[in-house]
């Protein structure tokens, strides 16, 4: 069984128009997709795709017109209240903007630690003790634990995210564009320690970029969106790079050394 299946999903934001009847615009169209345990799937498109909207529909957060959301076998929309809430500690997600995901007057422990405090409450010392353990995890220091969302660098606080996406031990993370505005460095240490997490928890993600060098380096599958409609999917990213589909050429395109030295082979 997958541990997410997306199926026949249509959804469209309602336009406020004065004097006439809301009319809504399909932003998503038809749209299936299935994410197993352990996998990454990367999902690339142009500005507008609908890709953050598949995103939200996957979370919970933007019921579909039509079509169902399976995440473990149960179908999201139609599930029971505290089954539902059961499921959201199973489903987390990291977003582009670090800065705004956190709240500025609260330390890092009251960041990393408030799933913790909605799901699994812990006695303080237990509580102390898996915040400096999430922050070991992703890199930082235990002390970091006392310190405020303006005293860390963007990708420190990136960090901080993910450390609460994990903290619940999730199956399954979207991650929104969550490495597009660090600069490459940043983004490549945050990639290597997402590859990490999911080798060592297990960990599915759903990696909506539009980078198609950080989709290629973390997932297992890649597809495309266009217009709203899922117009490529191949669960084998070495396949992916070779399809002859006008999308899948452009982002193969957009890979190669920007240098025009370097594109034509020459090194002298
Ligand atoms: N809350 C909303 N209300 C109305 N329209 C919306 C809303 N959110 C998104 N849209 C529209 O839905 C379409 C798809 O947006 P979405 O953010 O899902 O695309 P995207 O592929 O993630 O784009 P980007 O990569 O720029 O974030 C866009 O035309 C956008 O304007």
């Amino acid at each position: 069984m997958s541990l997410l299946h997306v199926s026949h999903v249509t959804h469209g934001y309602s336009a406020f128009r004065l004097f006439r009847r809301a009319k809504r615009s399909n932003v998503l169209t038809d749209v299936s997709l299935s994410i197993e345990p352990g996998q990454c799937l990367g999902l690339l498109g142009t500005s507008g795709a609908g890709k953050s909207t598949l995103g939200k529909v996957i979370l919970g957060l933007e019921k579909p017109q039509q079509g169902q959301v399976l995440f473990q076998g149960v179908d999201l929309y139609a599930a029971h209240a505290s089954d539902r809430n059961k499921l959201r500690r199973d489903l987390q997600v990291v977003f582009q903007d670090c800065y705004s995901s956190v709240n500025p007057r609260m330390n890092a422990e009251q960041i990393i630690g408030e799933p913790l405090l909605n799901y699994e409450p812990l006695s303080k010392q237990e509580h102390i003790r898996r915040v400096e353990e999430l922050l070991e995890i992703v890199g930082l220091h235990p002390e970091d634990r006392s310190k405020y969302p303006h005293q860390f660098s963007g990708g420190q606080l990136q960090r901080i995210n993910i450390a609460r996406a994990i903290a619940l031990k999730p199956k399954m993370i979207v991650l929104d564009e969550a490495v597009s505005s660090l600069d490459m460095v940043t983004q490549s240490d945050i990639l290597a320690l997402l590859c990490d997490l999911k080798t060592n928890f297990g960990l599915s993600y759903l990696f909506i970029t539009h980078d198609i060098k950080a989709a290629y380096h973390i997932s297992d599958a890649l597809a495309v969106m266009e217009q709203g409609k899922l117009a490529v999917y191949c669960a084998d990213k070495e396949q992916f790079m070779g399809l002859q589909h006008p999308s899948v050429q452009k982002l193969v395109q957009s890979m190669l050394p920007e240098h025009p030295r370097l594109r034509s082979g020459r090194e002298t």
